[in-house]
């Protein structure tokens, strides 16, 4: 039996949670034969930790194999001691007419404070992915505040949106979801995000030629990639939690388990490339192997993806302007 790893969950008890939380402990994220232990914060509310509580009741009554363990916590450093993962998923959602960066301030506090707790206790090569919207900057502020550890672990999701325009793409074109590859979305997690299949192929076609309607892309596919989660608001009367939690379990995954030299996007600090400033937090296309990433380096920028790419860029640096007092 492999040593267990230890998985640190926020906002354990709120709707992502719920779906993440079963998945993990069922080995959907680590692999089947990995052992977790499940470290879990939420706020020191009656309420919160009274729901936290009957969370865990629930993974006992699951019985899972792989769960070697279980810390239920209203303290960050209680929650992240020694953590090798760390899920911040807990901040507050938005809701029907909110853009995701009207949360920025509220949810700023949260990741200074997570970020140093992180950098006082978590194991030194912890990898981080941050959800919990805006989550780009979220990524960024946790990253800012965790000046110990290495910056390249600080994630932020992407990988829904990924998959959004995966089933989308496959709708349009009638390919099978699984066999679309080298797709990309660009930037910020928001309705500025570029998702991007210029590159991407089914069994070595150019999926781009196949579909080969320009004004679809425009007009269609982006939007509707864009402004999925307000759809999914507007329809549920709830943000994403099902979907969420998926596209967490793959990011982490793919991350710590190897891509299989296949493209995922994550959202990662910026090297310089692709003429984003460094130490942005962006969405690109990485393949991943031995719990690292590798940037896909080099692709042709068109002037069509250079205006929505730096649109983007733009919208990130502003939410950077606006919680940099904080740091
Ligand atoms: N990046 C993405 O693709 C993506 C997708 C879906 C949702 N989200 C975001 O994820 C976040 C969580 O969504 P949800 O639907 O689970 O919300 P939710 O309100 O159901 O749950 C959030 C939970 O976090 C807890 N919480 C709040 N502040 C906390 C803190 N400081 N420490 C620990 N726990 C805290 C709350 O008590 C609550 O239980 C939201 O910000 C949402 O916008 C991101
Ligand atoms: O859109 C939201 O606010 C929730 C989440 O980020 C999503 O994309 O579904």
């Amino acid at each position: 039996m492999k040593n267990p790893v230890r998985v640190a969950v926020t906002g354990a008890a709120g709707q992502i949670g719920y779906s993440l939380l079963f998945r993990i402990a069922a080995g959907d994220m680590l692999g089947k034969d990995q052992p977790v232990i499940l470290q879990m914060l939420e706020l020191p509310m009656e309420k919160a930790q009274a729901a936290l509580k009957g969370v865990m009741m629930e993974l006992e009554d699951c019985a899972f194999p792989l769960l070697a363990g279980m810390v239920g916590t209203d303290d960050a450093e209680v929650a992240f001691k020694d953590a090798d993962i760390a899920l911040l998923v807990g901040a507050r959602p938005r809701g029907p007419g909110m853009e995701r960066k009207d949360l920025l301030l509220e949810n700023a506090k949260i990741f200074t404070a997570q970020g140093a707790a992180l950098n006082k206790v978590a194991s030194r090569d912890v990898k981080v992915l941050v959800v919990g919207n805006p989550a780009n900057t979220n990524a960024w502020i946790a990253m800012k505040s965790a000046p110990d550890l290495p910056a390249n672990n600080f994630t932020a999701m992407l990988r829904l949106d990924h998959n959004r325009a995966l089933s989308q793409l496959a709708a349009k074109s009638g390919k099978p979801v699984g066999d679309i590859r080298k797709l990309v979305v660009w930037g910020n997690h928001s309705s500025t995000m570029y998702p991007d299949y210029r590159f991407a192929t089914v069994d070595g076609a150019s999926l781009k030629d196949a579909i080969n309607d320009a004004a679809w892309n425009a007009d269609t596919f982006i939007p509707t990639v864009a402004k999925r989660g307000a759809a999914i608001i507007e329809a549920r009367g709830l943000s994403s939690a099902a979907s969420a939690a998926n596209a967490a379990i793959c990011h982490v995954r793919d991350w710590l388990l190897g891509s299989d030299g296949e493209w995922v996007t994550m959202g990662v600090p910026s090297d310089g490339s692709y003429g984003i400033p460094e130490g942005i937090i962006y969405g690109v296309p990485v393949i991943t192997a031995n719990g690292g990433y590798t940037r896909v380096a080099d692709l042709p920028i068109d002037d069509f993806s250079r205006a929505a790419m730096d649109r983007t860029l733009a919208e990130l640096e502003e939410e950077r302007a606006g919680v940099a007092h904080l740091l």
